[in-house]
């Protein structure tokens, strides 16, 4: 409550899942499930082997229809048209004939074309000094290491000021170290940007570090076994015991897989 009497600030969903079920086939995937993610808000999500992570990363940018039920952003149907989402992939994707800069540029250009060069020049300044690529504008990607790889793939996430942002185990290819370092830059561009960021990972302690929520997911038919809060402030030490605690209790919820 601050000091003037107001109000503390009400979170709103950002997205909601109602009765949701995807199949392919005969082949039932995620199954009824209901959960909702709030604005600003980062939820990690763990679960066994193609129990539908990716499927339901691509099911919110409408990549896949639902089978049945129904995903809402802000209240109305996901929609990649309305809704500003922007996605990191497993693998580093960049075009290999564009510069740094104009790989970085390109999803900027596609989303919003109606910006004039030197607000675009601007923002592409900034997110290559929030990625700390500055210097490196004018290189293509075979010459670049694979951890600023997945820097530049994070700068093309960012760059449009997603107000969603879908990531795919980004840094499942990265040495611990860099893994380290990259997520604090991750939690840092969250609070600059203040997204709603949906973090798919294999790493326990990665989903402990990050999330303020962590979605554990059962075998197929998927649905969740248990949403495991981490009331820790950032940034968190991962030797405290309050950390080694929380990561307990995930690893015995998945031990059960
Ligand atoms: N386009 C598709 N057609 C048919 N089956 C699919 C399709 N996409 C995914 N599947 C199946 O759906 C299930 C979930 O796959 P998905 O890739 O979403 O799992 P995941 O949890 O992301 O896996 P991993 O942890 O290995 O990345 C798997 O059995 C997969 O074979």
């Amino acid at each position: 409550m601050s000091g003037n009497g107001s109000k503390p600030e009400e979170k709103k969903i950002k997205i909601r899942f109602t009765n949701f079920t995807k199949s392919f086939g005969d082949l039932l995937v995620l199954d009824n499930m209901n959960f909702s993610v709030m604005e600003n808000e980062f939820l990690c999500i763990v679960g066994p082997t193609g129990c539908g992570k990716t499927t339901l990363c691509n099911l919110i940018t409408t990549i896949y229809p639902p089978t049945s039920g129904e995903i809402e952003i802000n209240g109305e149907s996901a929609n990649p048209r309305r809704h500003n989402i922007s996605f990191v992939f497993q693998e580093p994707s960049a075009f290999p004939w564009r510069t740094l800069w104009d790989n970085v540029k390109f999803g900027l250009e596609i989303k919003e074309g109606s910006k004039s060069k030197e607000e675009i020049d601007e923002r592409l300044s900034e997110i290559f000094r929030m990625v700390k690529l500055k210097g490196f504008e004018e290189y293509y990607p075979h010459q670049i290491s694979m951890g600023m790889s997945q820097r530049v793939a994070i700068a093309r996430a960012f760059v449009t000021r997603p107000d969603l942002l879908l990531m795919d185990e980004p840094f499942g290819q990265l040495d611990i170290k860099t893994r380290f370092h990259m997520m604090d830059e991750i939690l840092r561009l969250w609070r600059e940007i203040k997204a709603t960021i949906i973090y798919v990972t294999h790493n326990l302690e990665e989903a402990v570090y990050l999330g303020q929520n962590i979605l554990v997911l059962t075998q197929k038919p998927t649905h969740i076994k248990e949403t495991v809060e981490v009331n820790l402030p950032h940034p968190r030490d991962y030797a405290s015991p309050e950390f080694i605690d929380i990561r307990k209790r995930v690893t015995e919820l998945v031990k059960w897989w």
